[in-house]
């Protein structure tokens, strides 16, 4: 119900953010920020993240993937998603640090429940969910990715993905730490969220972080054959299996989402935590000059 109640609410503000949707020949549908290349006779869709220059999961963006999602998830001949972006180099940069640094109260408590929302759509989806992990992900962006069924990443020792929170001054909230810890283990996940370890394709391999590495030129078929894997399963049974590993780490969620928003709000509002978000908002720009 309170997903369902969260949905409406996200449809209603895509329906004010008023962007006109693109047909064309019933095969791609976009908004702004998602480009979605749906195969319905396949039952496969492929979602690419569009939100330039680094796919930042800004409240405009997760309102726009939520829309996205929403329609695949009510068309019952979609059975899988690839999730990649349209950037190569960079799959996402995880959260929009602008959404999080001097804002009022109402603003942090939006964004963040969209963000829940993001974790709570793709965490429990009854699609089949593969990742094509094209460029680097930290943070939220490993997130979404935690979310998927099956990860596969680009071997390029340039890109990095984990959850880098701890080194921003911030703290990953418990439902990241948990969809970490049940990916790599406790020992793993307390050691890295610690120190806000960025992992190399091979290094993100043999932590479990990411399924498989592939030449970075291959991402996509291998995506594409993993869903032919995937899609040879029934649906039912996999659906109530994936339902059975993941309802409870969802539920817990769930029931405390409210105060998980006012901890967000007056964690994120502390002058200590925008004093450091001020400071590497700061040293990203200083990297360029
Ligand atoms: C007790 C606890 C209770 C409650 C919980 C409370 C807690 C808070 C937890 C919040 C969780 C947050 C999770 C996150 O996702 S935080 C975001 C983490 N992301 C990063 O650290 C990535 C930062 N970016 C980079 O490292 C690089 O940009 C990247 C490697 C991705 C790409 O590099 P590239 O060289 O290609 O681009 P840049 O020149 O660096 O960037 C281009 C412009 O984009 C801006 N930028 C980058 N990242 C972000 C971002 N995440 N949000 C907003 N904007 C971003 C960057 O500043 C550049 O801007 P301009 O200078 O061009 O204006």
């Amino acid at each position: 119900m309170a997903l369902a109640a969260a949905g409406r609410v996200l449809l209603q503000a895509g329906s004010r953010l008023g962007r006109r949707e693109v047909v064309d020949g019933a095969r791609r549908f976009a908004n702004k920020r998602v480009e979605v290349e749906a195969d319905e006779a396949a039952g496969i869709a492929v979602m690419k993240l569009k939100n330039p220059p680094v796919n930042s999961l800004s409240l405009e963006f997760l309102t726009e993937f939520l829309i996205s999602l929403e329609k695949l998830e009510n068309n019952k001949n979609f059975r899988g998603v690839i999730l990649t972006s349209e950037r190569p180099g960079v799959f996402s940069a995880g959260l929009d640090l602008m959404e999080m640094y001097g804002r009022n109260p109402a603003h942090y408590a939006e964004y963040w429940r969209a963000v829940q929302e993001l974790w709570l759509r793709l965490y429990l989806s009854n699609m089949i969910l593969v990742c094509a992990i094209n460029g680097t992900s930290p943070a939220g962006g490993c997130l979404m990715a935690l979310t998927c069924d099956h990860r596969i990443m680009a071997d390029n020792p340039k890109y990095t993905i984990g959850l880098n929170e701890s080194q921003l001054g911030i703290v990953a909230p418990f439902w990241f730490k948990d969809n970490f810890v049940n990916t790599v283990g406790y020992r793993t996940a307390e050691h890295a969220l610690q120190l806000g370890l960025l992992f190399p394709p091979a290094e993100a391999l043999k932590l479990g972080i990411v399924d498989e590495v592939v030449p970075e030129d291959q991402v996509h078929s291998k995506a594409q054959s993993v869903m032919a894997q995937w899609m040879a399963i029934p649906d039912h049974s996999r659906q109530l299996t994936k339902n059975m590993m993941r309802k409870a780490m969802a539920d817990n969620l769930i029931k405390q989402r409210e105060a998980d928003i006012q901890n967000f709000v007056s964690f994120i509002s502390r002058d200590s935590i925008q004093k450091s978000l001020h400071t590497y908002l700061e040293k990203l720009k200083q990297k360029k000059g």
